[in-house]
C-alpha cells in the first residue's frame, strides 16, 4: 500500500491537489474569521463545495460540530443534555450558567436566580485572539464589569487542578494541569480580577492566580466519568479529536466539564502520533469497506429504508446514505464580539 500525505492549500484549487481520502484540519480560526471576513469565507466555501463534490472524503472533524464548539452558549446547552440524561444525581455536571447578548438591565436579577458567587466570565466565541479574556467578579456592584456576548458561570473551586482528556477516536488520554485557586464562596469585596486563561492553564503556567495555602490532593475524575464524558460528546458531536477540561468540585466531589476543545495541542501526550495513525489507518479501513458496499448498489438506499443509525457511519456515508448534503454553508452570527 502506497501513502501520501501532503498539506492542503484552501488558497488553490482543491481538485487539483486532492483526490483526498481524508482531511485532517484545524479550521477553527479560520471559521471565526469566515464570520466578518469575505477572503475566509471563500476559503471554507471552496472546501464544502469539495466536500460536497467528493462525498467519500473523510472531513476530521466535520465543521457541524466546530461550530458548535466555537460558540460558548451552545457548547453549555450540549453539555446540559449530557448531563439531563443521566439519571438520579448525575457525578459529571455543567457548572451553571446565564448567557448575556447585550447589557441587561435585569442582569444582577437573572445571576440571583440561577447562579453563586464568584463568578467566570467568558466571552461568548471561543476561539480567537478575545475568547481567552476572562475575569473573575465576586459581587453584584462588579457585574458592571462584564461585556456582552458574554457567558456568565459560577465559579467551581477544584484546589487549582485541571484535568484534560486528550481523545484521539476511541482512545483518551489524562493530563493533570495547574488551574484557578480556591475563593471564599458567596459575595465578598474582591475586586474584579481580569486574566488570560493561556497564563493559568497551559503545562508550564505558574500564574499568581493558581497560588495558594497547599490543597490536600485531589482525587482525579474516576476512569467510568472520563468515559461517560468522552462517550457522550463523541456520540453527540460525532468528532474525534477533541480535548475536555474537567474540574473536580472539592466540595460535593462531583466533575464539572467547564470546557470543551476541536483538536487540542495533546501537549503531554507521547502516545498522540501512534494514536492518531491508528485512528486514521481504522476509518479508512471502514470507509474502503463501506463505500465498495455502496458503489456496488446502483440505487443507494436511505437511512430510513435501511433503518441505519446515522451517527454510526462513516462521515462520507453520512452524507450519501442521508441524501442531502452534510455540510450547508453556515456563518454563524459572531461579529457582535469583535
Ligand atoms: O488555537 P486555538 O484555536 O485557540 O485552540 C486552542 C489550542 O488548541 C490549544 O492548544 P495549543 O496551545 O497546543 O495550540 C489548546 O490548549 P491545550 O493544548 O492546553 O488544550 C486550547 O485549549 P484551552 O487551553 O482549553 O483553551 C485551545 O483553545
Ligand atoms: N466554572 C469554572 N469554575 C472554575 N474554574 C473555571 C471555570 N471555568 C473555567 N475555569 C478556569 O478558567 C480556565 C479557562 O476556562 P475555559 O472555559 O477552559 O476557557 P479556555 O477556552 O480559555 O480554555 C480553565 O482552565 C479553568 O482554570
Ligand atoms: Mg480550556
Amino acid at each position: 500500500m502506497t501513502s501520501l500525505s501532503l498539506q492542503v492549500d484552501l488558497t488553490k484549487c482543491l481538485n487539483s491537489q486532492g483526490p483526498f481520502d481524508l482531511i485532517i484540519h484545524k479550521l477553527t480560526d479560520l471559521l471565526v474569521e469566515a464570520g466578518q471576513d469575505l477572503a475566509s469565507h471563500h476559503l471554507v466555501q471552496r472546501l464544502q463545495v469539495y466536500l460536497d463534490t467528493h462525498p467519500f472524503t473523510i472531513l476530521l472533524d466535520p465543521l457541524p460540530a466546530l461550530y458548535t464548539l466555537l460558540d460558548r452558549f451552545q457548547s453549555h446547552h450540549l453539555l446540559q443534555s449530557l448531563e439531563t440524561r443521566q439519571q438520579g444525581v448525575s457525578a459529571v455536571f455543567s457548572p451553571p450558567c446565564v448567557q448575556l447578548m447585550t447589557r441587561r438591565s435585569d442582569t444582577v436579577a437573572l445571576v440571583r436566580d440561577h447562579l453563586t458567587f464568584p463568578i467566570i466570565c467568558k466571552a461568548r466565541v471561543a476561539h480567537g485572539l478575545r475568547s481567552h479574556e476572562m475575569s473573575l467578579i465576586f459581587n453584584e456592584q462588579a457585574l458592571k464589569d462584564v461585556t456582552p456576548p458574554c457567558l456568565l458561570q459560577s465559579f467551581i473551586n477544584h484546589s487549582a487542578t485541571l484535568y484534560k482528556i486528550f481523545v484521539v477516536g476511541a482512545q483518551h488520554f489524562v493530563v493533570k494541569r495547574p488551574s484557578i485557586r480556591d475563593f471564599p464562596l458567596g459575595e465578598t469585596d474582591q475586586k474584579t480580577i481580569f486574566f488570560n486563561s493561556h497564563e493559568v492553564s497551559k503545562a508550564e503556567s505558574c500564574s499568581h492566580l493558581s497560588q495558594a495555602p497547599l490543597y490536600p490532593e485531589v482525587l482525579p475524575p474516576s476512569d467510568e466519568v472520563v468515559r461517560q464524558v468522552v462517550q457522550g460528546l463523541q456520540e453527540a458531536l460525532g468528532m474525534s479529536l477533541f480535548g475536555v477540561d474537567l474540574i473536580v468540585d472539592t466540595q460535593s466531589g462531583r466533575c464539572a466539564v467547564i470546557d470543551v476543545n476541536a483538536f487540542p495541542g495533546y501537549e503531554g501526550v507521547t502516545e498522540f502520533f501512534p494514536a492518531l495513525l491508528s485512528h486514521v489507518n481504522k476509518i479508512l479501513k471502514n470507509n474502503k469497506e463501506s463505500t465498495s458496499t455502496l458503489e456496488g448498489s446502483s440505487d443507494v438506499p436511505t437511512c430510513e429504508d435501511r433503518k441505519i443509525d446515522l451517527r454510526s457511519l462513516p462521515e462520507p456515508c453520512k452524507r450519501q446514505a442521508s441524501g442531502t448534503s452534510y455540510f450547508t454553508m453556515h456563518t454563524p452570527a459572531y461579529s457582535a464580539d469583535r
